[in-house]
């Protein structure tokens, strides 16, 4: 089980960074990855808290989430001698930093720019390899710095995604259960009563949660570093990824403009509970309170790509057994069900 050793979260957590380091006698040079974005917004502030703790500074910025990504960080680490990582940014940053580390034997901390996605703490690295989406076993942050007052900054819309992705657990872990029952995996009660915990707290809390909020900011990286913490107790995303996310890395692929991860998952979830004849009309007025997507129209991609995603899903990581089972949705069902959930109309 590889869980991060502190988890620090709070207004100006980040111009601790270079003092956080020093605490844990981390030595010699770092190497942050980050976005071009997230540099500006968060990466140079990180860089100027090491420097002031002694610790020598360099940069490898990043885009996409892709093998070829992780290769360069680690080739970049390896030319300056890094003797850690930093992951500045978003979900695809922090998995380039988690991946790049563990795959160099060196340790890595996690500094969420935004609460988007319930890996900011896990030990599991989503990474694009020969255009799928992969779940990859890595080392978990050895600590997570989420500087709240950044968070908050970051465009609603992001922290809406994150509540997305932390809900998408209910179909997850029924998922899980429907494989335990049929398939006979192994599935942890201790990460499952996390994970579903975890998601029933953002599901009741949906009211609560509203831009500009610091409150809502905490409770959103508080569920997510828990969402986090299931999947490494877990030793696997699948009690936090499963229909639902097969759906949202379809999407990935194949929309002209796919949205933001949590996004594509939240609207998964309603369809997906739908196939488990659950309550996906909560998880619609959930998604809707928060201001998270719910439509194709409000996700900005055209009917036909839900319709080819729901019916290609089962595809996506094939021995992860769901709903969806071995054979997928047909054309039809997949137009009844989206029709069903108000997914299209
Ligand atoms: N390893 C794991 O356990 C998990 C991994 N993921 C992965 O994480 C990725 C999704 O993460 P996202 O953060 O949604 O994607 P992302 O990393 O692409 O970030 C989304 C956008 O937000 C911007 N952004 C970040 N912080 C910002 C700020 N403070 N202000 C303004 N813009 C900001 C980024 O520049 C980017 O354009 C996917 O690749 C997904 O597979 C998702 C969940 C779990
Ligand atoms: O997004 C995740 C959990 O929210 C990780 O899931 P995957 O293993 O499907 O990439
Ligand atoms: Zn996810």
């Amino acid at each position: 089980m590889q869980l991060p050793r502190n988890v620090i979260a709070g207004p100006g957590a980040i111009d601790s960074v270079g003092g956080i380091c020093q605490s844990m006698r981390l030595k010699g040079r770092s190497l942050i990855v980050t976005g071009k974005n997230t540099k500006k917004i968060a990466g140079d502030i990180a860089a100027e808290s090491l420097r002031a703790s002694g610790y020598d500074v360099d940069f490898v910025i990043v885009e996409n989430a892709t093998i070829d990504n992780v290769d360069n960080a680690k080739a970049v680490a390896k030319e300056v001698n890094a003797d850690f990582l930093v992951g500045v940014g978003g979900g695809k940053s922090i998995d380039i930093a988690k991946l790049a580390s563990t795959q160099l034997d060196t340790h890595f901390l996690s500094l969420p720019t935004a609460a988007s996605h319930d890996g900011i703490a896990s030990s599991r690295a989503s990474i694009i390899k020969n255009g799928e989406t992969v779940s990859i076993q890595a080392e978990a942050p050895l600590c997570v710095i989420a500087d709240t007052s950044i968070i908050m900054k970051s465009p609603y819309r992001l922290l809406a995604a994150g509540c997305g992705d932390i809900i998408s657990n209910y179909t997850a872990v029924k998922d899980w259960r429907l494989a335990s029952k049929l398939r006979n995996v192994y599935i942890s009660e201790y990460a499952i009563a996390l994970s579903e915990m975890t998601a029933q707290m953002v599901l009741e809390s949906a009211s609560l949660i509203k831009p500009g909020l610091e409150e809502s900011v905490r409770l959103v990286v508080k569920a997510l570093v828990s969402s986090s913490v299931a999947m490494s107790i877990a030793g696997s995303s699948a009690p936090a990824s499963g229909s639902e996310h097969k759906f949202s890395h379809v999407l990935d692929r194949i929309a002209p403009k796919p949205a933001l991860h949590g996004e594509q998952c939240g609207v998964g979830t309603i369809m997906m509970m739908y196939l488990h004849d659950g309550d996906w009309q909560s998880i619609r007025d959930a998604l809707k309170k928060i201001g998270a997507p719910t439509t194709a129209k409000d996700l900005g991609i055209d009917d036909e790509y839900i319709i080819r995603a729901l019916t290609e899903a089962h595809n996506v990581r094939p021995e992860r057994y769901t709903i969806l089972g071995d054979t997928g949705i047909t054309y039809e069902a997949a137009v009844n069900v989206a029709l069903a959930t108000k997914v299209i109309s």
